[in-house]
């Protein structure tokens, strides 16, 4: 069982209450002038990754209450029930414990009373036998011919953790293309058949529960595409492989169950490339690689589980985000890659955090009177600052980033890595120090520019900054290191869901406009106008009727 506290009424809420309106009047600069500690104070190391939380409007006394609310709130017992395998994804009656695909110590965790370990071994041994005879060639295509291309065929969760992490080790990558195609539309489809052969393309089917209406109609259209281009049905076996907990769905399917990779329902499926699901990334960077990317989720598991709350890196950002979110009531949360493998790290923490902490009722059922889980957003570096920046800089709201480079480039061509982190290091100083009409005016004389001109233009030459960000510091992106930067998060997410008092693990949300599209969906058969819905939605499907 979870603890279940509300958070605002905590003794350390209250103390924070009074506290932020000290600390919201204080400026980023001035708490860096008055501590040469500051730095040394707040940043922690871990392995190849450093965090930065120094650039944030807290001060020890923040940190202190913040953590106290962690304690109050039962942070502590929630981690070990976590990953001592309870129950607590209550609404759909399942322990979460995505954390036991990547524990590679083995210890044993119980589900209902049986080691789950052996499984989850089990399945990574098939993934590195399949793996292994793909890439190696040994395993052939109905023709004789070795696999050139696969093709993951999933949504959500059984997409964005493979293309995210794909993309982010392309510098790992062998000789095999991968491509991904999630959407219904059939232009994903279409278009990526458009540029592979049947002979030599292996399709994976990811789909946890598979029944995803988009990943099932992208699986009988590839499946139809291989049999109308020279597949027949016996040949299926040799290209279509299934990532899913649902084995009677993936035998009516047509596949081979021996071509099921499986996993469980305690994994969600945002959390799920460590699992089955991650068949693609073993295919892409091997097994070895994969496993790597393991190891590092397994080494912040440990030091998430083990680490008192002031050390510990996923609870810190969690409460610093609280922080932002609950007190300076700042709407999203952006995340800034400076890497551009790392290009798809925003839109899969969208997914993680929002389908995760979007909630509006607490673990009593209960409609909050405080805001939960945050907008999260981002582009990679330095793209967005000829973007969206403008606004963080100086616009009406505030924003906190996560700026996150790595030291070391895969690709070290001539200044290329130290323009890109010189932009990193300058962004998060100009967000805090910002820039005073004074220096403002100061530039402009020295630019020639007459008292006139200057008061027309200096106001809007001002930055105010104090702009809160973390900084994440990673040597180079390893498989290893982007193990653990996943896991960081993930765990951060856990935290903050735990002390908004709401189920991370649930997305019931997702689920009304599935329902209405299963309804809508054979009226938009036959010629005959709609008058089922509301105003709009008759309008709308009744002008489709006639333009289509
Ligand atoms: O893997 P499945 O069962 O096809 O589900 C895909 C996605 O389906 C969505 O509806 C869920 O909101 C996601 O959490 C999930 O990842």
């Amino acid at each position: 069982m979870l603890p279940s506290t509300d958070f605002t009424s905590t003794q350390s809420y209250k103390y924070l209450t009074d506290h932020y309106i000290n600390v919201a009047s204080k400026n980023l600069k001035d708490l860096f002038d008055a501590d040469v500690q500051r730095f040394e104070k707040f940043s922690l190391q871990f392995e190849d990754i450093l965090l930065d939380y120094s650039k944030n409007r807290i001060d020890e006394e923040t940190l202190a209450l913040l953590i106290q609310l962690a304690r109050e709130c039962g942070v502590n017992d929630a981690i070990t029930a976590m990953f001592s395998g309870q129950e607590i994804n209550v609404t759909e009656g399942r322990p979460v414990l995505h954390v036991a695909l990547r524990n590679r110590s083995n210890t044993p965790i119980l589900v209902d009373g049986k080691d789950v370990m052996p499984d989850v071994n089990r399945v990574l041994d098939q993934m590195k036998a399949f793996s292994e005879a793909i890439i190696s060639g040994s395993w052939t295509g109905y023709t004789g011919k070795a696999i050139t291309d696969v093709v993951n065929i999933g949504i959500g969760g059984s997409d964005l953790g493979p293309v995210m992490v794909t993309e982010a080790l392309k510098a790992y990558k062998n000789h095999l293309n991968l491509h991904f195609v999630s959407n219904v539309d059939a232009t994903h489809i279409v278009e990526t058949l458009k540029t592979v052969d049947p002979e030599t393309t292996l399709f994976l089917i990811a789909s946890k529960t598979f029944t995803t209406q988009e990943t099932m109609g992208n699986a009988h259209s590839a499946r139809d595409w291989f049999i109308a281009n020279g597949g027949k049905d016996e040949d299926v076996a040799k290209h279509f492989a299934a990532l899913s907990t649902n084995s009677e769905g993936v035998a009516k399917f047509g596949i081979d169950t021996k071509n099921m990779f499986e996993f469980w329902d305690w994994v969600g499926g945002r959390y799920s490339l460590w699992s089955a699901i991650g068949l693609s990334i073993s295919l892409s960077i091997g097994f070895d690689n994969f496993i790597e990317l393991l190891d590092g989720a397994h080494a912040m598991d440990n030091h998430f589980k083990s680490t008192e709350l002031e050390e510990n890196i996923p609870a810190i950002l969690a409460l610093v985000g609280i922080w932002y979110n609950n007190f300076f009531e700042s709407e999203t949360q952006a995340i800034l890659p400076y890497d551009q493998y790392m290009h798809r790290f925003a839109a899969y923490f969208q997914q993680g955090d929002m389908e995760s902490n979007g909630k509006h009722v607490d673990r009593t059922g209960k409609h909050v009177d405080y805001s939960t889980g945050p907008i999260i957003w981002g582009e990679p570096g330095t793209n967005g600052q000829h973007a969206f920046y403008q606004l963080i800089h100086q616009g009406t709201k505030l924003i906190p980033c996560d700026f996150i480079a790595p030291a070391q480039s895969h690709n070290p061509l001539g200044e290329h890595h130290p323009m890109l982190l010189s932009n990193f290091f300058a962004q998060t100083e100009a967000l805090m120090n910002g820039k005073t009409e004074e220096v403002v005016i100061e530039e402009l004389k020295k630019a020639g520019k007459s008292e006139e001109e200057i008061a027309k233009i200096a106001p809007f030459k001002v930055f105010e900054g104090n702009r809160p960000t973390n900084s994440i510091l990673v040597k180079l992106i390893t498989p290893r290191a982007l193990g653990s930067l996943i896991a960081m998060y993930e765990h951060k997410i856990f935290v903050q869901g735990i002390i908004w008092n709401i189920y991370s693990f649930d997305q019931w949300g997702v689920e009304l406009g599935k329902q209405l599209a299963g309804k809508i969906l054979p009226e938009l058969k036959g010629n005959e106008p709609v008058n089922s819905h509301d105003s709009s939605t008759n309008g709308l499907i009744n002008q489709y009727k006639t333009w289509r």
